[in-house]
């Protein structure tokens, strides 16, 4: 919901607020940097305007839902409210607050929610709700045929007054965003997406703190196939769309001779060893493309290679750090964090590939046991297939 004539998105931001001025002013940069890339890519009509601790969109009444919800999508972006820009005279800003109850407000309780930024101004927050409030309830006592009511808990309608040093806004609604740090706040790091449900919502968390990832796929060669490697594609396309002004070209690393020796040759620890093949090769293309760091879906417990045991045994085949997003993720809010991000449609595409898994697993793997019973050649195996790692485009 919208006051009537509204063609400003109002941007707020979170951690931003924790930074030294120097650092907020580049990542505020940065964050305006990217909804302007957001806005382009979805052909929205808009100026973002550079402001101090609140960046604006300027768009006309017809785009600015579609700002809004570009902005919602935007790292680093708490909230965003689609308003009015009135000038900061309180006498304005009542009859704004008039017009839009009259067009919106139609019934239950409300409140006004005032917030004050410049305290030179002759009036404070207080008298702003108190003031408002009562124009609010005049208007629709005089020309409406409900009467009005107050609920300053838990209000159907909510007017939101926000006043700056020059200019003020009303609106009626703050949509959620997805916060963290704007996308480039960080360094690159490697995520390693298989197209299943958690790698990619794992990326999208490490995207969500300011790292731009490098999508990394290993081929499984017979165990995984045109469909596999087309759903892990289809997930980066899909995290693309949060990204438009950086590169998002996948990796694909050649795995599956690799995988058909550990099938022949492992039974217990295979997918351990798999885990640590994947782990070096990320860590070769890392050194390539100058990341720091290795992203994969895991989480404590969700399979039986993913024990603290086994993650603390397989983490050793590479000096990376590896972050895991979702260690302690529970598989519900990982799939509804996959629905609300959309990637949960490209990873349950049927795949139809065979399974590596074996029989037996290793929940309680140690490392020397595990070393003895891999294929000796197995890192150097990884390596090479990094520098044999081919591009493609999502
Ligand atoms: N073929 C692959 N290519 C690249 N990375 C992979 C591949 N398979 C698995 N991974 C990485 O290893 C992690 C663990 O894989 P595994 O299949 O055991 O777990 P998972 O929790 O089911 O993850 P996902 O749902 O992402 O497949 C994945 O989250 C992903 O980061």
């Amino acid at each position: 919901m919208r006051p009537p004539g509204a063609d400003t998105v109002l941007v707020r931001h979170g951690d931003l607020n924790t930074k030294s001025n120097t650092v907020k002013r580049y990542m505020e940069d940065l964050l305006a940097a990217n909804l302007e890339a957001l806005l382009e890519d979805r052909s929205i009509p808009g100026e973002v305007e550079r402001r101090w601790n609140r960046p604006l969109i300027h768009t006309d009444e017809d785009a600015v839902d579609a700002a809004t919800a570009a902005a919602t999508d935007t790292f680093g972006v708490v909230s965003a409210s689609p308003a009015v820009t009135v000038s900061t005279e309180k006498a304005r800003i009542l009859e704004v607050l008039e017009e839009t109850a009259r067009e919106c407000y139609d019934g239950g309780t409300f409140a006004v929610d005032a917030r004050r930024a410049d305290k030179t101004l002759p009036y404070d927050s207080e008298d702003l709700a108190r003031e408002g409030g009562a124009a609010i309830w005049d208007v629709v006592e005089d020309e409406c045929e409900f009467e009005p009511a107050v609920d300053l808990d838990d209000p159907d309608v909510t007017f939101g007054v926000e006043v700056r040093e020059d200019l003020a806004f009303v609106y009626l609604e703050s949509v959620s965003g997805p916060g963290g740090l704007p996308l480039g706040a960080q360094e690159k790091t490697i995520a390693l997406v298989s197209g299943g449900i958690d790698s990619p919502v794992a990326a999208y968390e490490m995207m969500r703190r300011g790292s731009p990832i490098v999508p990394v796929y290993v081929d499984l060669g017979q165990y995984g196939g045109i469909d596999h490697e087309a759903r892990a594609m289809e997930t980066v396309r899909t995290l693309a769309e949060y990204a438009p002004n950086f590169d998002m070209q996948a990796y694909k690393v050649p795995g599956g001779e690799t995988v058909d020796l550990l099938v022949d040759e492992m039974e217990v620890g295979r997918m351990l060893s798999l885990r640590r093949f994947f782990y070096r090769a990320a860590e070769v293309l890392a050194e390539r493309v100058d990341a720091h760091g290795i992203v994969t879906g895991e989480a404590v417990g969700q399979k039986s290679s993913q024990t603290v045991q086994n993650l603390g045994v397989t983490s050793r085949a590479t000096s990376l750090p590896i972050h895991r997003p979702l260690l302690t993720w529970d598989k519900h809010d990982i799939v509804d964090r996959a629905r609300e991000i959309g990637t949960f449609t490209d990873s349950t595409i049927d795949a139809g590939c065979n399974r590596v898994a074996p029989d037996r697993t290793e929940t309680n793997a140690r490392q020397k046991r595990l070393l003895e019973s891999e294929p000796d050649d197995l890192l150097e195996r990884a390596e090479e297939a990094a520098r044999a790692a081919e591009l493609v485009e999502p």
